[in-house]
């Protein structure tokens, strides 16, 4: 095992190293359905940010244990919390929700600020929150028992982790973004495929995780240099205009077109090798 796997420890989240450079975060409140709380979202955000800093990861599988991937928020707790301090000033606990909700966008937030590709492997249902999460990953995968919905108007709120903000940039079709968030409609594996919500439908949960793991590991075998510098001009050209990435783009590759990395990955094509069989330097 080349990660220090055993350095992450959490209440609600596994975490293993089933291959060179890869970690495997796993969901893991299987006796609730993988139901998100204040405890998990506090891990994800320690865990991928400390993936993101960690030297031995270049590429991250998320996934859920049990049968469906997550069905979204604890609605017990969320109960609980959502009416405490009754006799409050409203103001107040204003301030008090405005800090909870933004704990719970920071989980998905460190997804998409990790350094390292994250992809993710869905299977059963993926339910509000969970829409968050995976909208938050680099690459989305699933089974075909897979289905997805954005349920938040039906236990009476609007999404407020991200999902408002990074599907329609996702699928690109404001109608049916519009259309799946005011109905919370489920769409199935297919659907989710046409509409580019997943890339790749499996046809069951064993294949869906061996071809995650495969991919996250082929991916750890490209020069971490390069890989991590096109996530960060991805993500950054996903909100800026074409210029502004260009310029963005010019200046982050001033550096990094002199990485020996270059060096290191001409010189095996040249020797008919690939970037798997070259010894890339940490970072
Ligand atoms: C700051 C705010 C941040 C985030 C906000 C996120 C918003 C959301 O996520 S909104 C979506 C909330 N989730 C749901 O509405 C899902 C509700 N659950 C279901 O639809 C189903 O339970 C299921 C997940 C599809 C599973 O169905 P099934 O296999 O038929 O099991 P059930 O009998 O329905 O459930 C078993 C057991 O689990 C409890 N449960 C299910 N989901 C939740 C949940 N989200 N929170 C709390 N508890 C849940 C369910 O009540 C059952 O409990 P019993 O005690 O056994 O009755």
């Amino acid at each position: 095992m080349s990660t220090t796997a055993d350095e992450y420890k959490f209440t609600t989240l596994s975490v293993n190293s089933p291959k060179p450079y890869v970690l495997h975060i796993q969901l893991d409140r299987e006796e609730k359905h993988n139901t998100m709380n204040h405890a998990m979202w506090k891990d994800m955000t320690d865990c991928f940010s400390k993936a993101s800093d960690d030297e031995n990861v270049r590429s991250i599988v998320l996934s859920g244990k049990g049968r469906l991937f997550t069905a979204g928020l604890d609605l017990m707790e969320a109960a609980q919390n959502f009416s405490s301090s009754p006799d409050q000033d409203v103001a107040r606990r204003g301030f008090k929700m405005a800090k909870y909700i933004g704990l719970a966008q920071e989980s998905c937030s460190a997804i998409e600020r990790c350094m390292k590709p994250v992809v993710v492997a869905i299977h059963g249902a993926c339910i509000g929150g969970g829409m968050d999460v995976i909208t938050a990953c680099d690459i989305r995968l699933c089974a075909e028992n897979a289905y997805f919905s954005i349920k938040e108007v039906d236990v009476g709120l609007a999404a407020d982790m991200g999902t408002l903000q990074r599907l329609p940039k996702i699928i690109g079709n404001d109608s049916l973004v519009r259309e799946l968030s005011y109905t919370a409609r489920k769409i199935g594996s297919n659907e989710a495929l046409s509409c580019g919500l997943v890339s790749k439908v499996y046809k069951d949960d064993k294949e869906l995780m061996e071809n995650a793991l495969q991919l996250a590991a082929f991916i750890a075998t490209k020069s971490p240099v390069a890989v991590q510098s096109t996530k960060v001009n991805l993500n950054y050209a996903r909100n800026h205009s074409i210029p502004e990435g260009l310029e963005f783009m010019k200046s982050w590759n001033a550096t990094m077109l002199q990485t020996e990395d270059i060096m290191k990955s001409a010189g095996a094509f040249m020797q008919k090798k690939t970037p798997a069989d070259v010894e890339f330097s940490k970072l």
